[in-house]
């Protein structure tokens, strides 16, 4: 038997989703000269109105994500899964108009929210003071990127999509956020694929390489794009964050920068990166005088670099042997050889694996990274994450 899909509107004045809040509140407002104009007028701003959807009573913009989540066996699975102590104080990042947070409010002790748009924070504090939850709720009105998180202890969010690397590095490397249990976070199918990629698998790639650093992460569920409203473009899935209580011993920035040339050309083979010519230039400034010194054997090895004799069939008379980028390259060559990752490729090695090709590398004077440190290492975790997005 066919069943009439629930229209976008029916669904989100659905009582138990809030919407008849969400109506009501937005009609409030409109009262007091704005709120219908939410609506109706051109407020799309930047990103045109075209970028918005105008369902039930309040515009909800793409541009920031805003894809509620309604189906209540979700919604009630991601509280489940997220182990929510009655002491527990949950950081959720962008609540909407508060489906989630009504429920982490239900389990936890406190609840910290993090939105930017003023509209779901009126519409969230009317419907926790409803509930009786308003003592217990802590909205910080503005950019998660940007604002000081207050304390909490365990993270269950519904994240704006477009934010979802910036955000993960700012939790797992901020400076400034402290400790936390584990983070259950729904994310885009794609992007959660790649976070949980392993060496080997072909999604695998560097920001899994960073996560994995510091934290252990698992799948938890697949969420159909139906399961929300407006109905995203894509599928999402369900992953927890359990930041490690120990993380190895490395410079960070410099494992960050290790990590960005490696994976750079993740199906090459290291040998193929790291000597080419613009690397090895790049290479040579950053690392250290000793690299440079005659070490008695800068001729041809016997680490199997075969085109070593032949100055790997370069036309490019810099690179030969008895010119100092020869010769850096050919330490280079060794050392790779040494730990027998001349024909390893970056995208089926291991944290592990990769963690011993640095130490070897910076061990011989080799770096990847100037040594000026950024003020905030969650800046530079960004700058790691960047192109990841
Ligand atoms: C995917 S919706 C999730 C809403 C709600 N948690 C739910 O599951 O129904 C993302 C929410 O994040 C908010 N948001 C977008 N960018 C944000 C940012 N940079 N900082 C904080 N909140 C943000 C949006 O306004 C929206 O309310």
């Amino acid at each position: 038997m066919l069943h009439r899909r629930k229209s976008l509107s029916d669904r989100l004045l659905n009582p138990s989703f809030g919407g008849q809040f969400l109506s009501r509140c937005l009609r409030k407002k409109s009262s007091r000269g704005y709120g219908d104009d939410v609506c109706r007028k051109s407020k799309a701003g930047k990103h045109g109105e075209q970028d918005e959807e105008k369902e039930g009573r309040v515009r909800l913009l793409k541009s920031r994500g805003q894809h509620l989540l309604t189906n209540p066996r979700v919604l009630d699975s991601i509280v489940r899964t997220s182990d929510i102590k009655p002491d527990d104080t949950v950081l959720e990042i962008g609540p909407g108009t508060g489906n989630l947070t009504l429920k982490l409010l239900e389990a936890a002790r406190r609840v910290v929210a993090v939105e930017i748009d003023n509209r779901m924070v009126e519409i969230l504090r009317k419907r926790a003071a409803e509930r009786g939850f308003q003592d217990r709720l802590n909205i910080v009105s503005g950019d998660a990127l940007k604002t000081k998180f207050p304390e909490f202890n365990l993270v269950v969010a519904n994240i704006p999509y477009g934010i979802s690397s910036p955000l993960l590095a700012k939790l797992v490397y901020g400076v400034n956020v402290n400790p936390f249990r584990s983070a259950t976070l729904l994310l885009q199918k794609e992007f959660a694929r790649r976070l949980l990629a392993k060496p080997g698998d072909s999604e695998f790639n560097r920001l899994a390489v960073n996560m994995k650093l510091v934290a252990e992460l698992e799948f938890v569920m697949d969420v159909s794009k139906r399961d929300f409203v407006p109905c995203p473009k894509v599928d999402s899935s369900v992953i927890k964050i359990y930041p490690k209580s120990e993380i190895p011993d490395v410079d960070l920035e410099e494992w960050w920068a290790f990590t960005r040339t490696c994976f750079s050309k993740k199906n090459k083979t290291l040998g193929a990166t790291l000597k080419q010519k613009r690397k090895l230039m790049e290479l040579m400034k950053l690392s250290k005088a000793e690299v440079f010194a005659d070490d008695g054997n800068p001729e041809c090895h016997d680490d199997g670099d075969e085109e070593c004799d032949s100055d790997e069939g370069s036309s490019d008379s810099s690179l030969n042997s008895g010119t100092g980028i020869g010769l850096f390259r050919t330490k280079i060559v060794r050392i790779l050889g040494s730990g027998g990752f001349l024909e390893k490729r970056p995208s089926k090695l291991s944290n592990d694996e990769l963690l011993q090709l640095l130490s070897l590398l910076n061990g011989a004077g080799i770096y990847f990274h100037d040594g000026t440190k950024k003020k905030d290492t969650c800046e530079a975790a960004f700058a790691a994450c960047d192109d990841l997005l």
